[in-house]
């Protein structure tokens, strides 16, 4: 049964009349990318910060071990009364829209205008928003809140956009509807698939390492948007904390699945490499375009 929670529509209303917009700086290089990922791993292994995930069930389990590889603490309650407390004493937020059943819908609007509010960075990933209204609906709302990154496979970037049919088939058309999206919303978008592409719409970076493997086993977006919400906790410009945690994670993919059988084994895998992923084996892996 659902708990709905009276003081979410009211506090929701609210902080859509209300937002700001952020400003962002530039330029990354390959060099400055590996260090930079590999310190922000070690700030997370070192301070370990506590980071709330409201995340669907499919994709809980997968997602908290990947946080925890990382040195995160994940937190993943999604009861609306307990958003103040856990909010608050959060480093960052992570609001998932896959699965959105009423209780997690509840927690989401009394969980973001907190997080706006007490100045928490906060990912949103608009899981499967192509295939409902209400789903649409709820995602336009969060984008005018200004999430400080919207990770998102090709498809919901052309959703988000308001554009039928399926992905851009070519990089540039990709790079270009990421772009158009990150401007028309004035947030960074992480636009996934076999290349990720970031971007504020100034500067981008497109980072083509990974696997097919993550194509084949269940909520791996889920999960490098849970990774995602890590790095935005020791990582302050939002491109650089995208382009960090989709770096790791696709390096971390590359090695998984060189260990792997299949997509059985591969997620075990994939959490022992985020746990000992070093500055060496981003070096020697990692291919920006
Ligand atoms: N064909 C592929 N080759 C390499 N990496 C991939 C491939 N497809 C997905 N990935 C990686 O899997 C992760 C999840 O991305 P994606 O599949 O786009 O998300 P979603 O599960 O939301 O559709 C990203 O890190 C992405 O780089
Ligand atoms: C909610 C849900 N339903 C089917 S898969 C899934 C989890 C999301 O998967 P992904 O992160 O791969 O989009
Ligand atoms: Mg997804």
């Amino acid at each position: 049964m659902s708990c709905p929670d009276p003081a979410a529509d009211y506090v929701w209303n609210d902080a859509l009349s209300d937002f700001s917009p952020v400003s962002l700086p530039s330029n990354v290089s390959r060099t400055s990318l590996v260090a930079a990922t590999a310190k922000s791993l070690d700030k997370l292994r070192d301070a370990r910060p506590r980071v709330h995930a409201l995340t669907n069930f499919v994709a809980m389990n997968v997602s908290a071990n990947v946080m925890l590889a990382s040195g995160a603490v994940p937190s993943m309650t999604f009861r609306a009364e307990s958003m103040p407390d856990f909010v608050a004493s959060t480093a960052s937020l992570l609001v998932n829209l896959g699965q959105l059943e009423p209780e997690r819908e509840a927690a989401i609007k009394r969980a973001v205008p907190l997080a706006l509010e007490l100045n928490r960075p906060w990912v949103l990933d608009p899981v499967k928003v192509e295939r409902s209204g209400m789903r649409q609906d709820l995602a336009a709302g969060l984008l005018r809140l200004h999430p400080a990154v919207l990770r998102a496979n090709r498809d919901e970037v052309l959703a988000l956009l308001g554009t039928t049919g399926s992905a851009e088939p070519d990089l540039e058309g990709a790079t270009d509807t990421a772009r158009l999206l990150a401007q028309s919303s004035n947030i960074v978008v992480a636009a996934t698939g076999a290349v990720d592409i970031i971007t504020d719409g100034k500067r981008t970076i497109r980072l083509a390492n990974g696997s097919l493997l993550m194509d084949r086993v269940t909520a791996m977006g889920c999960a490098s948007s849970a990774l995602l919400a890590c790095f935005l906790a020791v990582e302050p410009d939002p491109l650089l904390a995208a382009a960090q945690a989709l770096f790791l994670f696709g390096v971390a993919g590359e090695v998984a699945a060189e260990r792997a059988a299949g997509p059985g084994t591969f997620e075990p895998h994939l959490i022992d490499a985020i746990f000992a992923m070093d500055a060496a084996t981003l070096d020697a892996r990692g291919k920006l375009l």
